[in-house]
């Protein structure tokens, strides 16, 4: 027997095959279901199949509608909900079915009951009264209806209900196509079973076994359809939505996918910035560009006074440096002095996949700026929108770019007050057509910082966070040459945060140091456990690099040793130059050489020619190159003279072994003159060792009095 009910509350169990039955005769079987107390404790229900009336009678004294028959039923129905009994092949005789409070579908859905149900339903709204009426009679009367998959009427009932309102809701606003595009008809479930009993000839014994199989099977897959209609029915619902989205896209512009970037992209382009509070006062160690842009300002704050006698400024200005050296922030500064409109873009905005769609955003950009002139225009990146690569395969409508810009910049006079400046770290790499006169005709060079500039960038960024009055940023400026705006700015932002992990209350001269370190040579890898025996190794080695520097007339001044290891180093001897160098003679370039030559030399003579390490290899690097420029370049070798040799595949091979032996002669000299230095100073370099080992850092006046031979400080 099959059950379609779980076992817990008051349940009906029909058998399976007058389900069947019923499903396929329903005009000549009426299936009475009692829902009495002593029927509800029968496993087996049996049908009267042979009710003698012409008419049958549907035994609803449970629902309180006595002696109803089935043609005043129908009518009612009928009237009620119209179409509602079309579809003969479902009865009704399903839906008092009902089952456990347990059961899968109420767990899954909660209680429903008919009537509320029809009640909520469209068609209840347009017959209310008498359904209304039938509800309230019936309303003392639960009925919870099972729906696990059979065709009960709950089932259709939901479904008519839910498809109704969905109906009456989607009248208001959908069109009929889309109409059809959710609500696609399900179509019926139950013809197939006897097509199937017909095409397939089966013998009358074996007739129930078969339905019995198609009813489970049926059961199974009704579940199953209802989950995917239900996940189907969303599905086209987002579908629907992007599909509406996509035609709103197209309508807007045939480039869908870029219209989206589009409009972010160049609103932020085109929203201009008012840069009041930046100023040339932010702008540091630039004064050459901030001269040169000053009277760029003087115009945008007055484009007639200009041109009414004659002059002609630049449309477009050139910024040209290495990066974070402030490029950006002097075309801020140029619009906030003046203060007037600036309009941020990066060149790579306008290099685009599809064709007129950089061109486009151009023309947007200077359409809006010429509508708010004075104004400044900001292309940053210049090169990647201006650069020399015409139509390569991968930027294959870069010209069109170019060109639109180069129209744009001739499309306006010098008085309507538009500047255009544009960024870029090679200009080497910008197509000719864009630097003639007329166009980016003002090339205002943007250099790193020297020493003043450094000095005073850090001073700026000092007076942002709290730092100890013994700080001098002149010592940290002169260890940090080559540091742009940006990488300076970056230091005293790191300073400040080690300051803030130690707990400390300012910063220190120590955590700028570390942060510069930190920058130049990766992190300090204190974890790295380095067992004694190397670390004297690199005590000894860095000793000597600072021995060396300090006993070498023309060596640059020793900053700190440390044999802490950072990045890949096992420790380091800093020097610092007292000023940039813009030259370099002769004999610092060789005090260099010797100070290189200390490390290794000391590993030589305190542990013996078989235990020197592989730690000086860079060492050696850094010396060889610079006596192989001293003959090469230099023209610092009596020998080969005051010639360059550039390109080493060019020189006859007699050529190139002189300039080899000569680079030879230049390092072993050094290497000797190392040596020497350290023999003599063999007591001074035990101590420095020492006193390494101890304080693994020691910064210069430490040096200084260690090789005094005086007594360190405990700290
Ligand atoms: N000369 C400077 N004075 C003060 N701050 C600076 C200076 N140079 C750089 N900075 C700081 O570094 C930041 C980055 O600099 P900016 O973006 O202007 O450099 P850029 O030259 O435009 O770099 P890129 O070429 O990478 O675009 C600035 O916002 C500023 O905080
Ligand atoms: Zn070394």
């Amino acid at each position: 027997m099959f059950s379609l009910s779980s076992t817990v509350q008051p349940q009906v169990t029909v058998p399976l095959s007058h389900l069947i039955n019923a499903f396929h005769s329903p005009k000549n079987i009426a299936v009475s279901v009692n829902t009495s107390a002593s029927q509800k404790q029968h496993r087996e229900h049996v049908p009267e199949h042979d009710t003698p009336s012409s008419e049958p009678v549907l035994n609803l004294r449970d629902l309180g509608l006595s002696e109803l028959k089935i043609g005043q039923i129908d009518r009612l129905v009928e009237n009620l909900l119209p179409g509602f009994h079309k579809d003969k092949r479902v009865t009704s005789h399903w839906h008092t079915s009902h089952v456990s409070a347990q059961s899968f579908f109420e767990n899954k859905y909660g209680h429903l009951d008919m009537f509320s149900t029809l009640r909520s339903s469209s068609l209840y709204r347009q017959h209310p009264k008498t359904l209304r009426s039938i509800c309230s009679d019936l309303q003392c009367f639960p009925v919870f209806i099972q729906s696990r998959g059979f065709k009960t009427l709950k089932s259709r009932t939901r479904r008519l209900q839910s498809t109704s309102e969905r109906l009456a809701e989607a009248q208001n606003i959908t069109p009929s196509f889309v109409k059809g595009f959710l609500l696609r008809d399900r179509g019926t479930d139950l013809e197939s079973l006897d097509k199937l009993m017909k095409t397939k000839n089966i013998p009358e014994a074996h007739q129930d076994a078969f339905k019995t199989g198609f009813a489970e099977g049926f059961l199974k897959a009704q579940a199953l359809t209802q989950k995917t209609n239900d996940s189907l029915r969303r599905t086209r619902l987002i579908v629907f939505i992007l599909l509406l989205l996509g035609i709103y896209g197209l309508l807007k512009n045939p480039f869908l996918s870029v219209r989206f970037r589009t409009t972010t992209g160049l609103d932020s382009a085109v929203d201009p910035v008012q840069m009041k509070n930046v100023t040339f006062e932010h702008v540091k160690g630039v004064e050459e560009a901030k001269q040169e842009l000053q009277e760029v300002v003087e115009f945008l704050k007055n484009p007639q006074k200009f041109t009414v006698l004659g002059g002609k400024l630049p449309k477009g200005i050139l910024l040209v440096g290495p990066p974070g050296t402030g490029k950006t922030l002097l075309a801020r500064a140029v619009a906030g002095e003046a203060d007037v409109p600036f309009y941020y873009a990066s060149g790579s905005e306008f290099d685009e996949m599809f064709v007129g769609v950089g061109a486009s955003r151009i023309r947007n950009l200077f359409r809006e700026a010429k509508a708010n002139a004075p104004c400044v225009i900001f292309i940053d990146e210049l090169d990647s929108v201006g650069g020399k690569r015409i139509e390569s395969p991968m930027h294959p409508y870069s010209r069109q770019t170019i060109n639109q810009l180069l129209a744009e910049m001739d499309g306006f006079k010098p008085n309507e007050g538009v500047i255009i400046i544009g960024a870029t770290n090679f200009p080497e790499a910008l197509d000719n057509a864009l630097i003639r006169p007329g166009r980016f005709d003002m090339q205002v060079t943007v250099p790193r910082p020297d020493v003043r500039g450094r000095t005073e960038i850090l001073k700026w960024y000092l007076n942002k966070i709290k730092f100890d009055k013994s700080v001098d940023p002149e010592i940290i400026a002169r260890g940090t040459v080559g540091f742009s705006g940006a990488e300076l700015e970056n230091l005293v932002n790191q300073a400040a945060l080690k300051a803030a992990v130690d707990g400390k209350e300012m910063v220190t001269m120590k955590e700028l140091e570390f942060s510069k370190d930190k920058i130049l040579m990766g992190p300090e890898r204190r974890s790295v456990e380095i067992d004694n025996k190397n670390k004297t190794i690199t005590a000894y080695h860095e000793s000597g690099h600072a021995i060396i520097a300090y006993y070498t007339k023309d060596a640059m001044p020793i900053n700190k040793a440390t044999i802490m290891p950072r990045g890949p180093t096992l420790g380091h001897v800093s020097l610092l130059p007292e000023n940039d160098r813009w030259n370099e003679t002769r004999a610092q370039l060789l005090a260099q050489m010797d100070v290189s030559m200390g490390g290794r030399v000391a590993e030589e003579l305190i542990f013996g020619t078989d235990h020197i390490t592989t730690g000086a290899s860079s060492d050696f690097d850094n010396a060889t190159q610079i006596a192989k420029r001293m003959v090469t370049r230099f023209g610092m070798s009596e020998k080969l003279g005051v010639m360059t040799y550039s390109d080493s595949g060019t020189l006859s091979p007699e050529t190139q072994s002189a300039i080899e032996q000569e680079i030879r002669i230049l390092l072993r000299e050094s290497y000797e003159r190392a040596k020497h230095i350290l023999k003599t100073h063999a007591k001074e370099h035990k101590n420095l060792a020492e006193a390494l080992l101890t304080y693994e850092t020691l910064d210069a006046k430490e040096i200084q009095i260690v090789l005094e031979g005086k007594k360190l400080e405990v700290r």
